[in-house]
């Protein structure tokens, strides 16, 4: 277990989270190296017999020192944007083991692609490969391109994670994929590759990836048929983890639906993965500042906030709260409503939560915090970004320090103008 009690305090892979705390302050998040190799292999062994490249999505944790273990471990990665491509490269992964995604990529994020040499670039509607091919025949190089796809399956997770239905924004209508590729194949400037599809994150439930690659092979057969050729596919990631002790998907179960859909067409492969690899190898932890005793209601007001942690006012997520002191077995629980400092109703991580007692000063800590948490916090109220830690076999490390106020005040720019 990466997060423990030890000795009646909860600990990441053995080091106290009071300790840490103490050291670096609070909110801090603090990720167990332990959890986060583990992740990694449970893809590893469930594709060690397939031909798939692992590409860790920086947007659910983009600090370097967390992408350059997964690159040491063999991962490429995902990105969304030329800021995490630079961190990708920044950290050590090799442009060739980096694809680039996203819906409205810009003519020069399209061109610092080419220029860096990546793997691959997913595109996602005729007019981004129309730039694509003009940005590349200017620049004098060849693109290698996929072409993202809608297959218009629910993922059946939160409406505002799921991407392949088709009101959905991402990829080009399955309907329209076999003219697009054609279209990619006459372009200049284009290397078509194959295919990508991506149908949401937080999937607890595998089989919609059924249905989408199952719509994938027929696609990669229709489009062979039109005699083009085909030899890559992007899966997407999207595997979910367990918040609230639900059961996590099988990687074996999951690579069993990949090998039925799209083994026998000769593809390399491409997996996505983001929170399944980080989710829940990270915690936030909060120090208490008041417990507040109302006629209707007590708070924790705790140092966190949501601009800290954005999940739960974004998608009502639910996150185990533990005291980092370890409660006595027969604690008594009673519902608190558990807050942050920030001006707005939404700055409440849980409401009616039964937890033990907690005094003022006492530290908590956000369980499976380490997806879409300190990648998503902002300085919303001015709060300046928080630090983030690696533990790694009773060693730790401050591996983003906190945001000084210097710093944060310094993007500000007065203008010198004279006042009329
Ligand atoms: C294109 C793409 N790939 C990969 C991911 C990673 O998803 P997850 O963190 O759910 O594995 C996302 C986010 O959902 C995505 O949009
Ligand atoms: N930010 C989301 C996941 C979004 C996935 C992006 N493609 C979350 O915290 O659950």
């Amino acid at each position: 277990m990466a997060f423990s009690y030890v000795s009646g305090v909860l600990t990441a892979d053995g080091v106290p989270l009071d300790r840490l705390a103490e050291a670096v302050g609070t909110p801090v998040y603090v990720y167990a190296a332990s959890r986060l190799r583990a992740n990694y292999q449970a893809y590893a062994r469930a594709f060690a017999r397939d031909p798939v490249d692992v590409c860790f999505a920086l947007k659910a944790n983009s600090n370097q020192s967390i992408i350059s273990l997964f690159a040491r471990f063999g991962a490429g990665a995902d990105v969304v944007s030329e800021g995490e491509m630079r961190r990708a490269l920044a950290a050590g992964v090799p442009p060739e083991k980096v694809v680039f995604s996203g819906v409205g990529k810009t003519r020069d994020e399209l061109a610092a692609a080419l220029v860096a040499g990546i793997h691959q670039i997913n595109v996602e509607s005729l007019p981004e490969l129309e730039a694509l091919s003009a940005v590349a025949t200017a620049l004098g190089r060849t693109a290698p391109v996929a072409l993202r796809i809608n297959p218009d399956v629910d993922a059946g997770t939160h409406g505002k994670i799921a991407t392949g239905r088709k009101e959905d924004k991402f990829g080009i209508d399955l309907g329209h994929a076999v003219a697009a590729y054609a279209k990619a194949c006459s372009l200049p400037g284009l290397a078509p590759k194959g295919y990508a599809v991506h149908i949401g994150s937080q999937l607890l439930n595998i089989s919609p990836y059924d249905d989408a690659y199952g719509h994938l092979s027929d696609l990669v057969i229709a489009t062979r048929e039109a005699g083009l050729k085909v030899e890559r596919l992007d899966l997407g990631g999207g595997l979910g983890v367990p918040y609230q002790g639900e059961a996590a998907p099988d990687h074996d179960a999951y690579a069993g639906i990949v090998r039925k859909r799209l083994g026998n067409l000769g593809c390399r492969l491409t997996l996505e993965p983001g929170r399944s690899l980080v989710g829940d190898a990270g915690v936030l932890l909060a120090r208490v500042i008041y417990v507040k005793e109302g006629l209707h209601r007590c708070f924790l007001i705790v140092d966190a906030a949501m601009n800290d942690l954005m999940r739960p006012t974004l998608y009502d997520a639910y996150h185990g709260i533990r005291p980092v002191l370890e409660p006595a077995a027969d604690a008594p629980l009673s519902p608190m409503d558990v807050v942050g400092p920030i001006c707005e109703t939404g700055d409440t991580f849980a409401r009616q939560r039964p937890l033990p007692p907690v005094a003022q000063g006492e530290l908590v800590a956000f369980m499976t915090a380490g997806a879409y948490g300190a990648a998503m916090s902002s300085t919303y109220n001015s709060r300046p970004l928080v630090a983030e830690v690696l533990v790694d076999e009773g060693q730790w490390a401050v591996i983003r320090r906190r945001q000084t106020f210097e710093e944060m005040l310094a993007l500000d720019v007065t203008p010198q103008w004279r006042h009329l």
